[in-house]
């Protein structure tokens, strides 16, 4: 027996339908997250589920039980909801706000008992707003009025919370305590919320309803459903998704990239490793290069970010020479380069073979590229490695440093070459 379930739903304002075809369960004590772009019906299918607003057609069960059989305290004793909108009308104590919660337990010419004022104190500590018992609703902050809410949730005892987007008012360390609290208490109930925050929702919930265009586009579990192609069709952005370092959690990272046509049917290659040329691989890719990179190792973050960014790379296993194979693989890449740049790194053998490369390609101009002043190409080389770089720079090689001055020489060298 399920605690939810929706099967075949749609739902409509008026003529506009907003929910096609909705179809999906929640089991007992978990945490299921809906996610999806602004307007995908994600508050409409929670209204549906509290019967806020009725469906078109389909069915939802609450532990087998119709939802429209469910009378009005039956249904209030069932579920909770947290709304969205946290405006309250009348000029309420905190406490009369979350007793509020205890109403489907009140009989209509009773008052409240010993047990309904303990549970509502419980209530008020877990949310963290018995200091403000006494205070108005209308004098506390957003952030309060939210923790108010959830408290009046508690104090219902519900099998079933809904939550719209409950912690967005609040600060990250409110937002991670009530969801901390929320976390405890799934298990004994089930929960139902909507996250914008796709790092929250990837950590504290156990599956997640990906909402898109009416229709539920993914379900299954946090690393299932937020992978970097979905949140590509769904928000339209590129994220990188990482597995969090400490939680093992899906996290996702979004590429904020200011497209520029600066590169246009340009391309360079770039020679880079530990993560030297991170920021320039995204830079260029963005302004438009067609970028190349390598060769590196296949364990290198560099290699990660190139990965991320779709770019083609010329690639050794960990640990790995560079072998004939690989070297023919850069030859390729630097026949059609219009510029190579090499980035301040400390140069091993594979490096020096990569730049020992280069000095076949005396037309190709070649950019020493520095982050800031506290990487100089220099604290980086020596020995034959000096010598091969003192060769390129002979040959016209460049030291820029900084990204921009990276861009405005590239730009420089593109128009000289029109
Ligand atoms: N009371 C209403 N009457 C008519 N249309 C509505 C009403 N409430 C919402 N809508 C429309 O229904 C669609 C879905 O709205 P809903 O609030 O469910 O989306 P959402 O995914 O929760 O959005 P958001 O992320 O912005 O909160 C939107 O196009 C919205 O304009």
């Amino acid at each position: 027996m399920k605690p939810i379930e929706i099967i075949d739903i749609d739902v409509s304002y008026g003529a506009k339908k907003i929910l096609e075809a909705i179809t999906f369960h929640a089991d007992a004590g978990e945490i299921l997250g809906i996610v999806g772009p602004n307007g995908s019906g994600k508050t409409t299918l929670l209204r549906a589920m509290s019967r806020v607003v009725a469906r078109d057609n389909g069915e939802i069960r609450l532990d087998d039980r119709d939802l429209d059989s469910l009378g009005h305290r039956e249904l209030a004793r069932r579920v909770a909801v947290v709304p969205q909108d946290i405006s309250i009308g009348f000029d309420y104590t905190v406490r009369d706000v979350v007793m509020m919660g205890r109403h489907p337990y009140i009989g209509r010419f009773a008052s409240e008992t010993a047990r309904d004022v303990e549970i509502c104190d419980h209530a008020m500590l877990l949310a963290n707003v018995a200091h403000l018992a006494g205070a108005s609703v209308h004098e506390i902050s957003g952030g309060e009025r939210q923790r108010v809410l959830i408290a009046r949730a508690l104090a219902q005892e519900p099998k079933i919370l809904l939550l719209d987007e409950a912690t967005s008012n609040l600060d990250v360390s409110h937002q991670v305590e009530i969801l901390n609290i929320i976390r405890d208490l799934a298990g004994e109930i089930t929960v139902v919320s909507v996250f914008h925050d796709l790092n929250l929702a990837a950590y504290y919930c156990d599956r997640l309803l990906l909402l898109k265009d009416r229709k539920v586009y993914a379900a299954g579990t946090p690393a299932a459903v937020l992978t970097r192609e979905n949140i590509r069709e769904i928000f339209g952005m590129e994220m990188l998704v990482k597995p969090h370092p400490l939680t093992g959690k899906p996290y996702v990272l979004p590429v904020y990239m200011h497209q520029s046509s600066a590169g246009e049917n340009r391309r360079v290659h770039v020679v880079c490793g530990g993560g030297t040329g991170s920021d320039i691989l995204h830079l260029l890719h963005a302004a438009g290069f067609t970028v190349t990179c390598g060769v590196l190792n296949v364990l290198d973050t560099d290699y990660g970010t190139a990965m991320h960014l779709g770019l083609p790379c010329v690639v050794e296993p960990p640990f790995h020479g560079i072998t004939p194979e690989s070297l023919s693989g850069l030859r390729k890449c630097l026949d059609s380069a219009d510029a190579v740049i090499v980035t301040a790194m400390p140069i091993g053998r594979g490096n020096l073979d990569n730049l020992r490369v280069l000095l076949e390609y005396p037309a190709t101009p070649v950019l020493f590229y520095a982050r800031d002043r506290s990487t100089r190409m220099e604290d980086y080389t020596g020995g034959e490695a000096g010598t091969v770089l003192a060769n390129l720079e002979a040959r016209g090689a460049l030291r820029v440093e900084g990204a921009e001055e990276l861009l405005a020489r590239l730009s420089r060298d593109g128009s000289e070459r029109d």
